[in-house]
């Protein structure tokens, strides 16, 4: 899929932005708690004891009014603007072209999924390995969401799972990276499959935008007919609340379990 220009930009922006000393990127940051924002907007970095290596900036569709902008580098609130406007028409086209491939009456989809609110999209910049420390950059995941979008600069590190082995997706100058979110996976009811990924670091920084296309929080997620009923397949997992699930995978980072078996994944839904 190609890259909207911006987002080429707002790529080299953010690696302007992380480049800040912390002092100015820790300003960067609006709290979720007295604000309608599902997460909190601006800079985060992960716990120095949490696996993943990265730090990363939240963007929300601008005209929510969520969102908190670095007065650095120039030109970083419009180009980034532009990038979440762009992928948000980006993310209707592929949802029209995923109902069709999934003979879904025309529109429902779109009808589903009529409200933008808790799109997000993140910046992110990954530290470069060290001999100490283990290489990951964003451990192995599924997302939560409908479809995601990914563009990477060319240093690399985004793997992808398949027959059980781990495949680097290259950096193709221009190309974004579509992956399939639980969500659908549920509601196809394990037809579709959340692509499995995680980034492992590489001697340099590495920079990266995901778009997260994703359902309103209050909606409710399970398998649809033409998945089940219709064709004599019985569901595979249970109905959920969206934020509820998306809760719980927040749950995972802020609050990491001691058993890996303990961290929720779309299977906490299985039947
Ligand atoms: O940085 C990347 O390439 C992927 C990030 C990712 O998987 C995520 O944010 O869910
Ligand atoms: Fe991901």
């Amino acid at each position: 899929m190609a890259c909207p220009p911006s987002c080429y930009r707002a790529l080299e922006l953010s690696a302007a932005f992380f480049a800040l000393p912390d002092e100015e990127k820790v300003k960067v940051r609006r709290p979720a708690e007295g604000s309608k924002a599902p997460l909190p907007a601006g800079y985060g970095r992960q716990p120095a004891h949490a696996a993943d290596k990265n730090e990363y900036l939240v963007i929300f569709d601008p005209k929510l009014g969520f969102n908190v902008y670095p007065a650095e580098p120039a030109g970083f609130r419009e180009t980034v603007e532009e990038c979440h406007c762009k992928l948000t028409e980006l993310g209707l086209l592929i949802q029209e072209i995923l109902n069709e491939c999934m003979g879904l009456p025309p529109g429902f989809l779109s009808d589903y999924n009529n409200d933008r609110s808790f799109d997000h999209m993140t910046a992110k910049r990954y530290f470069p390995e060290t001999e100490e420390e283990e290489k990951i950059g964003f451990s192995e995941h599924e997302d939560s969401n409908c479809i995601t979008f990914i563009f990477q600069d060319g240093v690399g590190g985004l793997e992808v799972l398949k027959d059980g082995h781990w495949v680097s997706a290259e950096p193709i100058d221009g190309s974004i990276v579509v992956n399939i979110g639980d969500v659908i996976q549920v509601l196809s009811n394990g037809k579709l499959k959340s692509a499995t990924h995680r980034v492992v670091r590489k001697p340099e920084h590495r920079h990266s935008f995901a778009f997260f296309f994703n359902l309103h929080g209050d909606k409710w997620v399970e398998p649809l007919p033409e998945f089940t009923a219709k064709i004599g397949e019985a569901p595979r997992y249970r109905r959920f609340l969206c934020k509820e699930y998306q809760r719980l995978r927040v749950r995972n980072k802020t609050h990491p379990p001691a058993r890996p078996e303990d961290v929720v994944h779309i299977t906490h839904y299985a039947i």
